[in-house]
Parts: C-alpha cells; structure tokens; sequence
C-alpha cells in the first residue's frame, strides 16, 4: 500500500494562535504544521517550497482585511514574474473569534501591560477601555506570542485564545472580550498550484488605473457587472513608489479560468494597468449567530 505523504502546511505562530486553528480545522491532525514567526514568512515558505500550503487570515468580520497579509499578496503580485513559484489563494475557510483575557496575575488591577496583535486589540478596543484604562498596548506578531510574552512577566496580560493557557503557564482571567458578538476572522488557503474551478467560486484580483483618467475606477468596476460578477470586498494600498497612486484589491464571485470572468480579465486588462489574479477558490458561506438565528 503507498500511503500518501503529509500535507506540509505553514502557519503563523507560535502554537495557539488562531491561525494554527483555522489551519488545524482545515488540514486535520496528520499534517505536518510549520510554525512561521510572521504572516511574510509563511508566503516565503509557499513560495521556497518549504511547505506545499500556507494558511494566512485575510479579514475579521468587525476589525476589517489585515493588512499584512494584503501588502504581501500585493507584493508576490509585483514580483510575480521573478518568483520561482508564484503562489494562489486556493481555498478559504472561517473561523468563529473568542478573545480572551490571559495573564499570571490574579486581579486585573495588577495588569500594568497587554500585548496582543493588532487585530485582536481592534477587536476588544470597547472592553480594554472599560475593564483596563491603565494598562499600556503592545503591538506583537500574534496572539499566541503575546500569551508567551505575557506568561513569562509579571504585570502583564495577552489578549488572545483559551486554547494559548494549554500551551502556556498562564490563566484565563476573562473570556469573550471581544466587543462584537458575531466575530468570525476568514483565511484564505495558499499554495503554488491553483484550484479547479467548482462552478460556485470566488475570484481575488488587483490592478491599478491611470489616476490621471477621471472615472477610470468606475470603469473597471462596471465591467464587473456587465459581466454579471458580484463584488464582495475591495481594498485599496497605497503604491511605495508611486505617491497618490493605488493598487485595488478586489474580490468577485467567478473562477478566473471560467469563460464570464476570462472575459472580464482581457477587458480590465484592456482599461487597466498590473491586473494580477491571486486565484479562485470555492465560495463557502460563512454561519454567523446572526444568520443561524
Ligand atoms: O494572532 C493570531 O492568533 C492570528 O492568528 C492572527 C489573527 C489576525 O491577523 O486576524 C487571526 C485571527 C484573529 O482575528 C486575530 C489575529
């Protein structure tokens, strides 16, 4: 019998983040998980070949798209023609966010510092503010490193997952910080070969247009609809070489290898300049207390 070896999957980290959980959720027990110190590093392991896939978070349902896991898209987009092995968004999967309130110490009036990452600060600013006015903010690489930093000093907390005080000497002090009931964080799946279309698919794209041109956006975004390809999400990146000028990232339903959306890509590249396609993964609905309810 030839059993089939282990995915190899790349996550940010360290373990206990909720990252590795979306990942864990999505690949199973058997993978084989490669803990990444940044959301940079696991692009470069998919994009090395040091690991077959990689899991990045690419927006919260109430604190927005994480930013660096859009400069990066954006930036193996620029270079996509140096890169050994471009990278896709294959797949996406959902995660429901319980933030939590981690520390050594047993009263919150002990707590002089919270780190966490940014996005899990965005997502309990309401609460801090209330429960915490003291405390100082420290920006960290992810919630589980926060739990690590903050299980190692006195004074301290993290704010991030139950599941860190496992992994971690440290306690839940509080759970469900967060300030929206329905919090739920999407990652997309990356890996250097592109999905198949399943005929009810997403498609994620960027391009940028001639600012100089007035209604050149509206242009490009029209012929989303003329090709019946409902938008659900566009962001805009500020160009580093380019003061003023913007990228825009844009999310569509279709499959990129699909005849409505090869049609629409040849006209945005006709209108457009830098249209680059990240991929095309199945459309997958996200269950919210709301929608279940
Ligand atoms: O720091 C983590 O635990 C992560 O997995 C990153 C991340 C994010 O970037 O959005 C993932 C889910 C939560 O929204 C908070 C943080």
């Amino acid at each position: 019998m030839v059993v089939a070896p282990a995915a190899t999957v790349a996550f940010l980290g360290p373990l206990g983040t909720f990252t590795y959980q979306a990942a864990r959720n999505y690949f199973g027990v058997h993978a084989h998980y490669l803990t990444q110190p940044t959301i940079e590093d696991v692009f470069t392991a998919v994009e090395k070949g040091t690991s077959q896939y990689g899991v990045v978070p690419i927006e919260n349902s109430s604190a927005g798209t994480v930013g660096p896991t859009l400069q990066r898209l954006l930036t193996s987009a620029r270079n996509f023609k140096e890169l050994p092995n471009p990278i896709y968004i294959r797949d996406q999967a959902y995660l429901p966010i319980s933030q939590c309130l981690l520390s050594r110490c047993s009263s919150l009036s002990d707590i002089r510092v919270v780190y966490s990452h940014a996005m899990g600060f965005k997502q309990c600013t309401q609460w801090l503010a209330r429960t915490l006015p003291q405390a100082e903010h420290i920006n960290v690489s992810s919630t589980a490193r926060a739990a690590e930093l903050a299980s190692n000093q006195p004074h301290t907390a993290a704010i991030g997952s139950a599941v860190c005080a496992q992994v971690f000497p440290i306690q839940v002090l509080s759970r469900d910080i967060q300030d929206a009931n329905d919090n739920v964080t999407r990652f997309f799946i990356l890996s250097r070969t592109p999905s198949e279309s399943t005929g009810n698919d997403q498609m994620y794209l960027s391009f940028t247009v001639n600012h100089s041109q007035p209604g050149s956006l509206g242009k490009a975004l029209t012929e989303f609809r003329q090709n019946q390809l409902n938008l659900s999400m566009i962001d805009s990146i500020p160009a580093n070489d380019r003061p003023w000028h913007y990228y825009f990232l844009v999310e569509s339903t279709g499959h990129h290898r699909d005849p409505q959306a090869a049609d629409l890509l040849c006209k945005l590249r006709s209108i457009c300049e830098e249209v680059h396609v990240f991929g095309s993964y199945p459309y997958r609905r996200c269950k919210t207390v709301e929608s279940s309810s």
